[in-house]
């Protein structure tokens, strides 16, 4: 790539944004940005916040699985705006962009569906400059190159060759995670833009909630004075893994499992795995560092307690784990599906909001540069699949765990009434203050971002509409006792943090200023 094309994309922008060019050629975001940084919820931020923009989305992921496809519920959208979901298992549009990367390219180019912009989320392992030629190729004009990163972590994964490139020829970084970071965090943060970005304009976010405006060029579509309509749903095209040139499928020998490539049907977990090296797979590979991934799927429940008690667990032992995410059906949660995801400084979420559209499977890619501390993962995952779906023998006492922890809830007012399932799960959350536009999600999701990064206790979400709770297993090992109080006090951090802009004199956030 020419040295300063990128940097030069902004001003081009800003100079097109108050000359009223632009031309009538389709425009394009790039997001890039390590690992977990953001970016896919920075696309669900734009996704939902468009407008009447027609924007087409492509998606690259490092693992080889389509787990980005499903946290973005790709084929719905799709559906919805009358596209096909295009498959790129063979390309990369970092690495190996000759193929189908150019190919959904001028596919978009091609659709009479006249995108206004299309925005690429390259894989957090990618580097952007690889994808400009490509896209003047084509003919579409590369407007902003925009980096997501984690405030919190950027002190750590700035020693990453990979993270550094990401960052050298940026226009925006978005400084993202702001509410997990303290100021010292945040501001040696930009220390480190300040002197990597060569400029770029750096934003402080909480879940990339910035200006859709500040992403997307909107001024060419007001130039050119074109007429929308309602149906301007996006179109998400694809999802893309890296080329297998690059890659070694491995299968992890000591597993008594019967493994499958993707794409199986059988009732027993599966695992796949892809690794990049360097050195020994694709001399010329441009990532610098080696990166190893491996996918779990399974068509059976995985059961809670194993996956807290032992997945977990190893999960935290594993010290060069980067990134896990995918999709978790639960024995315990039989009906919603669960986004599971791992990022940052050992940052835990499991969160349901949606129904099953298709048949109930999980499936977890995990990022790390050790296989082996993969493997143990994908080991204890496999533990956890349960195919005879019996999971009440593992419950022993945890019911009567269940009720003294609901009692200790119910006693305490800033909590809403819990209630108990027929699982050993008890069911509570946070009450919001309407008033002081403190909404119940806010609170209980931050208290599973506390809870879980201490990583003694593990808290699961569920959401319906506004309603946002918690659950909770305590495990034989977790004394009820010690639970309540860890949660107890983080509940404390949690209210006087969100809750300290505003003025106490307000009496229905009493409970809660204690
Ligand atoms: N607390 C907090 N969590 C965030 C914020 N932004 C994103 N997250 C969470 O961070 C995790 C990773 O976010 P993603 O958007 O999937 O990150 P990504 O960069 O797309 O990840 P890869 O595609 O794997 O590179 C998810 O659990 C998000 O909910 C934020 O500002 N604050």
């Amino acid at each position: 790539m020419e040295g300063n094309e990128m940097s030069v994309a902004f001003e081009n922008r800003v100079f097109n944004r108050r000359s009223g060019l632009g031309g009538g050629r389709m425009g394009c975001t790039l997001i890039t940005g390590f690992l977990g940084g953001g970016k896919t919820t920075l696309l669900k931020h734009l996704l939902d916040h468009r407008g009447d923009l027609r924007l087409a989305v492509l998606v690259n992921e490092f693992a080889d699985s389509d787990v980005d496809s499903l946290l973005l519920d790709s084929a719905r959208l799709n559906r919805a705006f009358n596209l096909s979901t295009v498959s790129l298992t063979h390309g990369c549009a970092c690495c190996e962009v000759s193929g189908p990367f150019r190919e959904s390219l001028q596919r978009i180019v091609d659709s009479k569906h006249n995108f206004d912009c299309l925005l690429i989320e390259t894989s957090g392992l990618a580097r952007p400059d690889k994808f400009v030629a490509e896209l003047k190729e084509v003919g579409i004009h590369l407007d902003l190159v925009v980096a997501v990163v984690d405030a919190e972590s950027l002190d750590k994964i700035i020693k990453i060759d990979i993270v550094r490139k990401q960052l050298e020829h940026v226009d925006i970084v978005l400084l993202n995670k702001c509410d997990l970071a303290t100021l010292s965090q945040i501001s040696n943060a930009e220390d480190i833009l300040e002197e990597l970005t060569a400029g770029a304009k750096v934003v402080r976010s909480q879940f990339c909630k910035v200006p859709v405006d500040l992403i997307i060029d909107c001024s060419k579509l007001q130039a050119l004075n074109i007429e929308k309509n309602d149906e301007s749903m996006p179109g998400v095209l694809s999802h893309e893994s890296l080329p297998k040139m690059a890659f070694q499928r491995y299968i992890y020998d000591n597993s008594p499992l019967q493994f499958s490539s993707s794409g199986h049907t059988s009732n027993q977990p599966s695992v796949g795995g892809d690794s990049s090296s360097t050195d020994d797979l694709h001399p010329g590979f441009p990532h610098g560092e080696s990166f190893s991934s491996a996918t779990f799927e399974a068509e059976v429940p995985l059961s809670l307690v194993v996956f807290q008690s032992k997945v977990l667990k190893s999960m935290r032992c594993a010290s060069s784990l980067i990134r896990a995410k995918g999709i978790i059906w639960f024995a315990e949660n039989r009906e919603s599906r669960f986004v599971f995801q791992w990022s940052g400084l050992k940052r835990v979420e499991a969160i349901s909001g949606q129904p099953w559209e298709s048949s109930p499977k999980s499936c977890i890619v995990l990022i790390g540069t050790d296989k082996s501390e993969l493997q143990t993962i994908i080991s204890q995952l496999s533990a956890s699949a349960n195919p005879h779906n019996e999971v009440s023998s593992e419950y022993g006492n945890l019911r009567e765990h269940a009720k003294s922890f609901a009692s200790m809830v119910a006693s305490d007012d800033r909590f809403k009434e819990p209630s108990l399932n027929k699982t050993p799960l008890v069911i509570f959350g946070l009450k919001g203050s309407p008033l002081r536009g403190v909404k119940e999600s806010q609170l209980s999701g931050a208290l599973m971002h506390v809870v879980n990064g201490k990583g003694n206790i593990f808290l699961t979400a569920t959401t319906f509409g506004e309603d946002y709770n918690l659950q909770i297993l305590l495990d034989e090992k977790s004394t009820v006792i010690d639970a309540w109080s860890e949660i107890r006090s983080a509940t404390s951090i949690v209210v006087s943090k969100v809750c300290k802009n505003f003025c106490p004199c307000r009496s229905d956030l009493t409970a809660h200023v204690h």
